[in-house]
Order: C-alpha cells, then structure tokens, then sequence
C-alpha cells in the first residue's frame, strides 16, 4: 500500500529546492526553549506596538461546522502527507476523507455539546494573557488568536495585527511541544501569509520573533505539577494506596518520529520534568492517545494502558491531559467519557482527571513572562524557527519519500489500480472507512 508520510517540515523547502535553508548559528548552539534575560527595557523607553498571535487548532462550534473542519485538517499536507504525484488531487481526497468522517466525529461533538469550546478558551486565555502584561507593564499590548483549521483562521488574526499597526509581534503556538503536525503546520501558514506580502512583513515594518516550544519552562512545569498535586490530595489513603498518574498525550504517526519529529522526545522530558516537582515517590505512566486509522501511532496507547494498569489491580488513575492547555473534544469525550468507561468497567474503581490549564493564574502569568523575555531576545523568524525545528530531520524524510516514492512505483507499473483509485483507497483506509479498508483488501 503507499503509505502516508508526513511532510517533515516541508514548509522549509520545496520538493524541487532540496535542501533547508541554512541558519544563523548552528543549531547545536540554538536552544528551542526562551531562556530567561536579567534586564528588560521598559515599555515606555520604546515606541514599539507590542502584539501576541496566539497560535491553535480551532475546532468547529455547531453540527454543521464538523466537515468543514475536517476538510481544512485532512487538505493540510502536515496531517496527511501524500506522494508528490497525488498531491495535486488532496483536495477532493480531504472531501472524500471528510464525508466518511463527518457522523462519528459529529456524534463525538454532540457528546459534548454540539461543539468545541477550544474557540472560546483561547479567546479567555488571549485576554488574560492581555491582563497579563498590562501587569507586568504592556497595557498596550495586543493579544490575537489565529487557529489553524476553523475560525478566526490565521489569515483574519494576520489582517487584523497588520491593520493595528503592530510593530514587534511575537508568535507562539499554544501547544508546549513542537510537532510538525501542531505548531509546524501552523508556522507553515505563517511562512507562506508573511511571504506572500514581504512588503509588510519584513523586520524593519514588524519585526516579529517565535516561541517555538515552551514545555520545559519552569512557570508551565511547575502549573502543571500544582494541578497534578491537587488533584492528588483530593484522594483519601486507600485511594492513594493504589494510584498512578497517566499522562495521556496526543499521539502522532510513528513516522512523524522516524522523520525527526521532536514531539515524541519533548513530551517525555516534559513529564518527566513535570513529576520531578510532584515528588519522585508518586508512580507515574505516559500514554499516547487519538490515533486515527490502521497505520502506527505513537504507543503505548492510552486504552491498552488503561487495560493493563487495571488487569495488574490497580484501583485510582490520576489522568492528565499533555500535549493541550485547554478543554477540547479529547479531554472532554475521549477521557472523560471514553476512557473513564473503560477504566470503569475493567476495574478501576476512582478515575480522576486533572483539568488543562485553561485560565490557570501561574500558567497565564508565566506566558506573559514567555512573551516578554521572547521580545526582548534576538528575533527568531518563522522561516528561521521552522528550519532549525527540523535539526535532524533531513536524512529521514528523505529515506521516506524514496520509500514512498518506491512504493507508487511499483503499485503503478502493476497496473492494479488507478492513480485516483490509489488515493482515494489509501486516504481512507488511513483515516478508517471501513468499507474502503475492505476495498483495498479485495484489491490487493
Ligand atoms: C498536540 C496536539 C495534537 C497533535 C500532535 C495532533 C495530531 C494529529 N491530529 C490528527 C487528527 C485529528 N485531530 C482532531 C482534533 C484535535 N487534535 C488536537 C490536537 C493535536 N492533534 C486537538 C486539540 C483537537 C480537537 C479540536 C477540537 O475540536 O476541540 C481531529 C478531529 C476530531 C476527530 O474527528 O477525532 C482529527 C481527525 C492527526 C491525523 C494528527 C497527526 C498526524
Ligand atoms: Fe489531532
Ligand atoms: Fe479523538
């Protein structure tokens, strides 16, 4: 079967231009992460117009958004990489993709509401973030949501900062670990909207900089590890006399890793880094949750987890959401309602889930500081953060196009199946249409 690869950090380069862009230093010498800077000029020393893009997902308000939504996520090369030569067709097979999808994520959606409120939180989150820095002395900064797949889409967020007349605009994805399918996709749109108008948004016109990952902040560790710790001490004794904290992090194709994807890396750092401050005597898991179709996810998966930590006779689960920082459909139906039901019915007698961060006040706090100490550093250019974010990367995607390539290859000299056919099979069969999987099973 030709396989879906990800794009490893296609936005950095084209299939004909071959190699990443190089960057200032090295980036061996470059950390990802903010570091922290001893002094700060005032606000007022400057004249600068200081803006925060808030960077997200979005997710679809009503019924009638869930295709939508599914169109623009399943069209994102990031999300479902297909060989050079079906590229050209990824709009019809990301309709195709949407429609077989569409119920059981609408009936997913209805279980919470009808829709997801990852609109809403980050809008809340934006304006305390505003408070934030009016505090800690930027009343006149902006703070704009720009989410990736359904309103305000990043263009409208784009627009509006370009019309405010913003003059240093700090980018930052709300997602703590980097992924080519989270943050890298949505640094990629910002590349091609930056590009695409160069007359404004070069350095002299908006100087802008990006925050690229931020999970081993102290502020955002230390958030997480006060959640987990209260949540803790909600349990009697005997509840706590048998517990285990279970990340359950969203998983990603295995691929995506083999392809330099640091996701996988910075996620077990990060709880490692997390429980180090809940205290080295609580025992602890990391899962992988969300996986969609038949090819290989990140594992352990979060329902085997669950399975075996019930089978071994473990009776409380303390579960925390990774990898987001607001209330979503995977907190929200896939954990609590999902997970809670199976760890229920195999044994598990309390089930706790500790919220995301949402509005949490240590957690907002620390984004200002983020913002901050990201403005007053050298700025690092969405081009520039998407080239040194693929590090390694190059080698591997590399041995996968070939594989892929190889494989388009010879599923087209034996003439077995069309082009289209071809996409249309693998693209559902990836994403789990059943009658497709049956399809491509007569096929072959
Ligand atoms: C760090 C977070 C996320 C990663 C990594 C990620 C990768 C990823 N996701 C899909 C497919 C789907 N994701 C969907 C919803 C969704 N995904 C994330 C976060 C990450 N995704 C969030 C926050 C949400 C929820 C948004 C909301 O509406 O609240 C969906 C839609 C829901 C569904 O039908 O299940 C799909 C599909 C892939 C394929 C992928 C990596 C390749
Ligand atoms: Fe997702
Ligand atoms: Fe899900």
């Amino acid at each position: 079967m030709v396989g879906f690869v990800p794009s490893s950090f296609s936005g950095l380069r084209s299939r004909t231009q071959g190699r990443p862009v190089s960057v200032r230093p090295p980036a061996a010498t470059r950390r990802l992460t903010v570091r922290a800077v001893a002094t700060a000029p005032t606000p007022t020393e400057t004249k600068e117009k200081l803006g925060v893009l808030l960077l997200n997902l979005g997710g679809p308000e009503r019924p009638e958004d869930v295709e939508g939504f599914l169109y623009n996520l399943f069209s994102d090369p990031d999300i479902i990489r297909l060989p050079p030569a079906l590229s050209p067709i990824q709009g019809f097979l990301a309709g195709e993709i949407a429609r077989a999808r569409a119920p059981k994520s609408r009936a997913a959606y209805e279980s919470i509401g009808g829709g997801s409120p990852i609109r809403r939180i980050t809008s809340e989150q934006a304006d305390a973030l505003a408070s934030a820095l009016e505090q800690k002395g930027y009343p006149d900064a902006k703070v704009y949501v720009g989410m990736r797949y359904w309103h305000p889409f990043t263009e409208e967020a784009v627009d509006e900062i370009k019309k405010d007349g913003v003059s240093k605009l700090v980018v930052l994805p709300l997602y703590p670990q980097y992924s080519i399918s989270t943050s890298g996709s949505s640094l990629r749109v910002l590349d091609k909207i930056f590009k695409e108008d160069i007359q404004t948004w070069n350095s002299k016109n908006v100087d802008h900089t990006v925050i690229t990952d931020w999970y081993a902040r102290d502020g955002y560790k230390q958030a997480m590890a006060s959640l987990i710790s209260k949540s803790i001490g909600e349990l009697t004794d005997e509840q706590k006399s048998s517990m285990t904290v279970m990340f359950s992090a969203h998983g990603v194709p295995e691929s995506y890793i083999e392809a330099g994807d640091p996701y996988q890396k910075q996620i077990q750092d990060c709880c490692k880094g997390v429980m180090e401050l809940v205290g080295n005597d609580v025992s602890w898991t990391l899962c992988y949750q969300s996986r969609v179709g038949p090819v290989k996810w990140l594992s352990p998966y979060t329902d085997v987890v669950i399975e075996e930590l019930a089978e071994s006779g473990l009776k409380t689960l303390v579960v925390v959401p990774v990898s987001f920082v607001s209330e979503h459909i995977e907190t929200l139906e896939e954990i609590d309602i999902e997970y809670r039901e199976l760890a229920l019915e195999k044994g598990i007698e309390t089930f706790q889930r500790v919220p995301a961060l949402g509005l949490n006040e240590s957690f907002i706090s620390d984004l200002g500081d983020m913002v901050i100490e990201a403005k007053e550093q050298p700025s690092l250019k969405v081009t520039e953060a998407m080239a040194l974010s693929a590090g390694e990367a190059t080698k591997a995607e590399e041995k996968l196009e070939m594989e892929n390539g190889a494989l388009l290859q010879t599923e087209l000299a034996s003439g077995r199946l069309a082009m289209l056919g071809i996409g249309v099979l693998t693209a559902m069969n990836y994403i789990g249409g059943s009658a497709a999987v049956e399809l491509l099973r007569l096929i072959r």
